[in-house]
């Protein structure tokens, strides 16, 4: 079955069972090393997770590794281009659940980004990345403690999907030519709007189904918060692009107010209601007006398709929703893209779910990570019907490859997230416990040291591990 590994001869197999994973006690689990940092990060997050599970379970559970192959590691031992050999790809859909380190992606050229792939062949389609503070982790943020947000990333479509031509390529100029001379109308809203002839070219598919097995996934997973963070915030961009962002936040809204009516409240429901809760006798428009400042500017097309929205809201959810029961639902609003950059720092304790695209997902989570601490504090999953892998945030860091300086903590946090999706609780209690107690004493990698007044001693990697074991208690 595989051309050049052997599984382990102890351990079973993780199986689904409705999408959720079905877990022995001896679980077989593959593991990619990782290029760059991987070399350091792997050995510390393996020592870390097998001493969590074997003192949690005082040593009647246990994880059998897999190592499969990916990236660099893959072509020395498959031969030149054999990034991600056939033998791996098997491993992970026999097994079901895997862990990966950071692979390479060149930028400009070159082989596509291998952790790309990997999403997309196993339909991994929600990234899950929680930025949550740990007591005494330096920031450059004042009030780091105050974020406590989850990017759900569609993981998928969007850019990522790979679809684009190069500058000057016989397809680019042919697709430039038919998109200038037939498809893109002189209309008002194109004007006589042409591509440069000297363009690359790179296509955005979002998708209905996409969003909203996204969105689907976000809410549900609101609904297992407390109280206080059940909320989900649609982030687009969808002033400028329409019909891929723009669509993206109304399919959001559409599927929340549709398959999760009773347990969720649109940001501008709750205003319609809340208005009426404050004077019963309100008028539609007055409502209208309340709820849209600039609507005595408006044309009286606008005004009439908002009172409209007023008038739909209360006939439809006023019963189940009104008089203040909509403070018990989920708060499903949305904010445009470069405003929640700002948001999360101005503002972090009002947001909880954020739900993205790709590619703003991708930024937003290396950008709220930076608050809690950095890349080394931020962890992930990819997560399917039928499939998950974990991987950190943040990617190979070359310059710090083989240095034993890395901080592992992103990607042990992703094992926390691994074992918290096997139900293993206990063990992933133990790491969060010995994680915080090693930073919170100052026993920290490069990457907070320097950030700490006044400095500390930085831990190497390897030692930073050994901390938090030490410190399970
Ligand atoms: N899922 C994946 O496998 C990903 C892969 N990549 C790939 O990784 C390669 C390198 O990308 P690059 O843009 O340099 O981004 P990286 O995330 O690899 O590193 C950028 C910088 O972030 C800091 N950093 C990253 N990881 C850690 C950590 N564990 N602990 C402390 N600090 C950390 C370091 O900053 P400083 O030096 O200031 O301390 C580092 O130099 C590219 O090929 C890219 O495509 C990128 C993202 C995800
Ligand atoms: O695949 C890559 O090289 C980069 C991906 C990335 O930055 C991410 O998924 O966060
Ligand atoms: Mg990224």
């Amino acid at each position: 079955m595989y051309e050049k590994i052997t599984p382990p001869t102890t351990g079973a197999k993780i199986t689904f069972k409705n999408g959720e994973p079905v877990v022995p006690e001896n679980p077989i689990i593959p593991f990619i090393r990782g290029d760059g940092t991987g070399i350091d990060i792997w050995p510390a997050t393996e020592k870390v997770l097998d001493a969590a599970v074997a003192k949690a379970y005082n040593g009647t559970r246990k994880i059998s590794w897999f190592k499969v192959y990916a990236g660099d590691e893959a072509c020395d031992l498959y031969g030149t281009y054999q990034y991600l050999p056939q033998d791996t790809l098997t491993a992970i859909k026999e097994y079901g659940v895997a862990i990966k380190g950071p692979l390479t992606t060149p930028v400009g050229g070159g082989i596509r980004s291998l952790n790309v792939a990997l999403r997309q062949i196993f339909d991994l389609y929600t990234c899950v990345r929680p930025c949550r503070y740990y007591a005494g982790t330096p920031s450059p943020h004042k009030t780091p403690e105050k974020l406590d947000v989850i990017v759900y990333r569609e993981n998928t479509e969007d850019i990522y999907l790979g679809i684009e031509w190069k500058q000057g390529s016989e397809i680019g100029n042919r697709l430039i030519k038919i998109l200038n001379e037939e498809l893109i109308p002189a209309t008002s809203e194109h004007g006589k709007k042409q591509i440069p002839l000297d363009a690359g070219i790179g296509i955005k598919p979002i998708s209905k189904t996409g969003s909203q097995r996204l969105v689907r996934r976000a809410i549900k997973h609101a609904l297992l918060l407390p109280k206080n963070k059940q909320q989900v915030t649609l982030v687009h961009k969808g002033n400028i692009m329409k019909y891929t962002e723009g669509a993206f936040r109304d399919w959001g809204y559409e599927l929340a107010t549709t398959e999760f009516r009773q347990e969720t409240v649109t940001e501008r429901e709750s205003w319609i209601l809340g208005n009426k809760e404050k004077n019963p006798n309100i008028s539609a428009e007055e409502n209208a007006r309340q709820i849209d400042p600039g609507f005595d500017a408006l044309t009286p097309e606008k005004k009439a398709q908002i009172v409209k929205e007023v008038e739909t809201v209360i006939n439809r959810i006023w019963d189940s929703h009104g008089n203040g029961k909509w403070q018990e639902k989920i708060m499903v609003n949305d904010r445009i893209a470069d405003s929640i950059f700002q948001q999360i720092q101005t503002r972090p304790d009002e947001y909880s779910i954020l739900a993205t695209m790709n590619l703003n997902g991708d930024y937003l989570s290396d950008a709220a990570a930076a608050i809690v601490g950095g890349l080394g504090m931020g962890p992930g999953a990819n997560i399917g019907d039928s499939c998950a892998i974990f991987e950190a945030t943040h990617g190979t860091a070359p310059k710090h490859a083989g240095l034993d300086k890395i901080n592992p903590g992103s990607v042990i946090l992703s094992g926390v997230m691994m074992l918290e999706y096997m139900g293993w609780q206990a063990a992933a209690d133990l790491i969060k416990k010995g994680l915080g107690d090693a930073i919170a004493n100052g026993q920290v990698t490069y990457d907070l040291a320097r950030l700490i007044e006044p400095p500390v001693q930085p831990l190497k990697c390897s030692e930073f591990a050994d901390a938090i074991i030490k410190h399970f208690g």
